[in-house]
């Protein structure tokens, strides 16, 4: 569906040095990236800010083209067949919006049908069917303008999808968005998946997104990609601590285990982190022999840690 081969974007910006002078820096926004989307997969695309992701974003919708390499999406080359690209892709962008701000949704719906040329008929089906999936009906008279920002999104969404493509790129679809348009957008990205079969790829700050949504991640920092799996591949190669919450029979001071660091205690519950090296049912055991133990459990770190421990490593994975 998606095909990258080795794609490169550098920008020449100039800076001010002085009063008159200036000088040229090229900045390597993309650096050499590969990689395929298979039909049907709902991937994500993360990166800390300014790492090449939106610029990617860009030349696999045909707005830039790569300086080299190439790209495929939907069998074409997106900037030679921009026009022939956008029947079969849908792209949603958070921070703005393709809808017009004076009209009503509903008419800005119908001026996207015309630019599509989604034939009358299949066009009602496909509004009724989105505006039930994304509750749009008490604002698609309503003027863009007047639109909260998560009415807003699901009307941009509609939008994306009016001409049911195969593909949807998103860029920070969730940016701003209060945890109850959070979830309705992101329920409504799932059922797109797993009922249309939707190619998704999501590109996104907010690792709830990820964690919902996405069995693939790929990461990319400094124009390059740091990592291209699964999550919880990601998790073991970035070889982040799990912890240990350990219900005592009653409350005592730290415990004490060689290796294990007890960051937090409240009353008899006790938060110890295991570094990944460690076996952790050998822990478990050592303090089962020490210490009297109501219950316990194990918690794998979650995405928040496992990408800041990857941005602050420079984006190293090696497993
Ligand atoms: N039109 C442009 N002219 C000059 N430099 C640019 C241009 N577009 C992007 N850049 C630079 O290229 C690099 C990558 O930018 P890009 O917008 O792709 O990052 P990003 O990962 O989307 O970041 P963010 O999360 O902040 O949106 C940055 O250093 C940025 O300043």
């Amino acid at each position: 569906m998606i095909e990258v081969t080795d794609i490169h974007k550098t920008f020449t910006v100039r800076t001010r040095t002085g009063r008159l002078r200036r000088r040229r820096t090229t900045v390597r926004a993309v650096d050499g990236i590969s990689f395929t989307v298979a039909p049907g997969e709902f991937v994500g695309y993360l990166g800390p800010n300014g790492a090449g992701k939106s610029t990617t974003i860009k030349m696999l919708t045909g707005i830039l083209s790569p300086g080299s390499g190439t790209v495929r999406v939907a069998g074409l080359d997106p900037s030679r067949r921009r026009t022939a690209l956008a029947r079969r892709i849908g792209v949603v962008f958070g921070q703005r919006t393709t809808l017009w701000w004076d009209l009503p949704l509903r008419d800005s719906l119908t001026l996207i049908r015309h630019l599509y040329r989604v034939e009358a008929g299949a066009h009602r089906r496909r509004l009724a069917e989105l505006t039930e999936l994304l509750d749009l009906g008490p604002f698609l008279s309503t003027p863009v303008r007047q639109l909260s920002l998560g009415q807003r999104m699901r009307g941009d969404l509609a939008a994306a999808l009016l001409h049911d493509p195969p593909i949807l790129v998103l860029d920070e679809p969730t940016i701003g968005l209060d945890v109850v348009s959070k979830a309705t957008v992101r329920g409504f990205l799932e059922r797109v998946n797993t009922e249309r079969g939707t190619t998704i790829l999501l590109t996104t700050h907010d690792l709830g997104d990820i964690e919902r949504l996405c069995r693939r991640v790929m990461i990319i920092d400094h124009g390059r990609l740091a990592y291209d799996g699964d999550l919880d591949r990601l998790r073991a190669a970035v070889a982040a601590d799990r912890v240990l919450v350990v219900d005592l029979e009653r409350p005592a001071p730290p415990v004490r285990l060689a290796g294990v660091v007890v960051e937090r205690v409240e009353g008899p519950r006790q938060w110890l982190r295991v570094p990944r090296e460690m076996n952790a049912a050998a822990v478990v055991a050592a303090l089962a022999d020490r210490y009297p133990i109501a219950d316990i459990a194990l918690r794998e770190p979650g995405i928040e840690e496992v990408v800041t421990r990857l941005y602050r490593d420079g984006g190293r994975v090696t497993a």
